[in-house]
């Protein structure tokens, strides 16, 4: 079972949960987070049970950053709106880094999602389970 985030700026929200519904059977054997209210909108429209953090703007971004920070993280689907500048911008480049900081799978649109959960569902992301068994108790 892998740790999996979604997180949708509002104009983005719609095609989260249409993403979402579409893939329902392979997220639901997996642990999913979120931000606040794209979590509540997912679970509004399907059956899967996800942990809620704040909202974006509020400080969920940073803390699903956190996650990623410890590695815990296995994929995080974002669905960014590209044409619509956030308050909370910092927070957004923030999370990004430490994607690649650990080296963690981000998809930042629709198309790059469908790749990574076909990708997960057919097994590619078993590295990350030998990831958190081997994982050191403190991460320096
Ligand atoms: O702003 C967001 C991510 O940057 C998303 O937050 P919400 O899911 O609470 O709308």
């Amino acid at each position: 079972m892998l740790n999996i985030a979604f997180i949708a700026h509002d104009r983005k929200k719609e095609e989260m949960v249409n993403f979402v519904t579409a893939y329902e059977p392979i997220f639901a054997g997996h642990q999913l987070y979120s931000t606040g209210t794209t979590g509540q909108r997912i679970m509004d429209q399907t059956n899967l049970s996800i942990h809620r953090f704040c909202s974006g703007p509020l400080g969920g971004d940073q803390q699903i950053g956190a996650l990623v920070a410890q590695n815990e993280m296995d994929l995080i689907i974002f669905l960014r709106d590209p044409l619509m500048a956030q308050p909370h911008e910092p927070d957004i480049i923030a999370l990004l880094r430490l994607c690649d900081v650990q080296g963690i799978p981000v998809a930042t649109n629709v198309a790059s999602a469908e790749l990574l959960v076909r990708a997960l569902a057919r097994g590619d992301f078993a590295w990350r389970e030998l990831v958190h068994k081997y994982k050191p108790e403190t991460v320096e």
